[in-house]
């Protein structure tokens, strides 16, 4: 059965739509993280979930259950919808201790002291801080007080836990080692989690499946690897740029031969493609990410001739701007690679990991598939 199901879900701020008409299905077991750009709605749709905001428009199912309704007005309380919810400021209470803080939600519905004690002991293990049950929130670390919050809520056993930036108070380090413990977690709990994020490198480690938002819409649903690969619309691909090293974007055209033939002009290569019909020649733009650049010293077998523009050393990667006819490149290599500005190499480039974009609309055509060999890939 499907964990969560929502459709055309509205949600308005007076008169601004926040959300305009989010379809989704969540699968039992899911990690699905909304990713997206502050302000997109990824946390007003986490709430309407929660139950914490009211959908002006659509309906939420969860494991079979309608929980709210735009149309109808429904809105099941948020406390009868099974779900645990984890903010970004832990809200912890300060003058309860840790066992405590992660006791309340059991006391409420009223178990016995027995099972509190045992459940509560059972969740601190799990976030691995059962040493620490006597403290008070005051005498945590930011690291600590995250793992409270997460024992608070998977104590009750919820069947759907959504966390809204659990981590991003922490610092880089400690973000690593939770996101870590996260992965754990949902595997030892298999429970179905919703998470949000404006990290990619959080949202591609993690997910099983992640929702792209742009401006209350979801613009892209894949999993991770997919989503890397292959972004749906150039404004994806660059949402994933890395480290001030966006994704390439090369001008390029497809032009329609005679005999139906498709060939790819680009400043960096031009070949005959398959997979794509057309009867005129169209304007494209061509992208391939830094990573799948590489550099030679000397010329090399379908290499292309670039001039380096500036290096940047990052430790244990190298950062390389390039220039070739005109067309600027940016490449990232393994390792400390010394260049000098002004010296010329060679880049080879593998279609494999290039894609095709629409150039009006920035929508993704296809994949680059070249029709012959690589070995006979030509320059233009
Ligand atoms: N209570 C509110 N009243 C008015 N506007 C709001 C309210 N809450 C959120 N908004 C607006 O709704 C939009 C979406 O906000 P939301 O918090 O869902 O974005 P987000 O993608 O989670 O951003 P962030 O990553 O910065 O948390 C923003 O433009 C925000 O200003």
């Amino acid at each position: 059965m499907n964990a969560i199901e929502l459709q055309g879900i509205q949600v308005n701020m007076g008169r601004k739509p926040i959300l305009k008409g989010i379809d989704l299905t969540i699968e039992q077991g899911d990690f699905m993280t909304f990713l997206g750009p502050s302000g997109c709605g990824k946390t007003t749709l986490l709430r309407t979930i929660a139950g914490l905001q009211k959908a002006d428009g659509g309906t939420i199912v969860l494991n079979g259950k309608e929980v709210a309704n735009g149309e109808t007005a429904y809105h099941m309380d948020p406390a009868k919808r099974g779900l645990s919810l984890v903010f970004q400021s832990y809200a912890l209470w300060p003058h309860m201790s840790v066992y405590e803080n992660v006791a309340f939600g059991l006391q409420v519905r009223r178990q016995s002291k027995a099972e509190i004690r045992e459940k509560v002991t059972a969740a601190l293990t799990k976030v691995r801080i059962a040493d620490l049950a006597e403290r008070y929130p005051g005498e945590l670390s930011g690291g600590q007080q995250q793992r409270v919050a997460i024992a608070r809520a998977i104590v009750t056993e919820p069947e759907v836990l959504l966390l809204d930036e659990p981590l991003s108070n922490l610092d880089a380090r400690l973000r690593v080692e939770m996101r870590a413990e996260l992965k754990r977690l949902h595997r030892e709990l298999g429970a179905t989690i919703i998470y949000v994020t404006h990290d990619q490198q959080e949202a591609l480690t993690l997910s099983t499946r992640i929702a792209v938002f742009f401006e209350g819409e979801i613009v892209q649903l894949d999993r991770p690897q997919t989503l890397y690969q292959r972004p749906a619309t150039l404004q994806v691909a660059d949402f994933f740029g890395n480290g001030g090293m966006d994704t390439n974007h090369l001008p390029a055209e497809l032009i329609a031969a005679d005999g139906g033939r498709i060939y790819l002009s680009s400043p960096v290569c031009s070949f005959p493609l398959e997979g794509i019909t057309l009867t005129e020649t169209m304007p494209v733009i061509l992208t391939i990410k830094p990573e799948h650049i590489q550099l030679h010293r000397s010329y090399a077998p379908q290499s292309v001739p670039c001039v380096v523009e500036a290096v940047f050393p990052a430790g244990a990667e190298t950062l390389v701007k390039l220039m070739t006819d005109g067309s600027e490149l940016s490449a990232r290599v393994l390792g400390d690679a010394e260049y000098s500005c002004g010296e010329t190499v060679y880049i080879t480039l593998n279609p494999e990991h290039m894609n095709l974009y629409n150039r009006d609309s920035g929508i993704l055509l296809d994949r680059v598939r070249p029709s012959v060999p690589a070995r006979e890939m030509i320059r233009a």
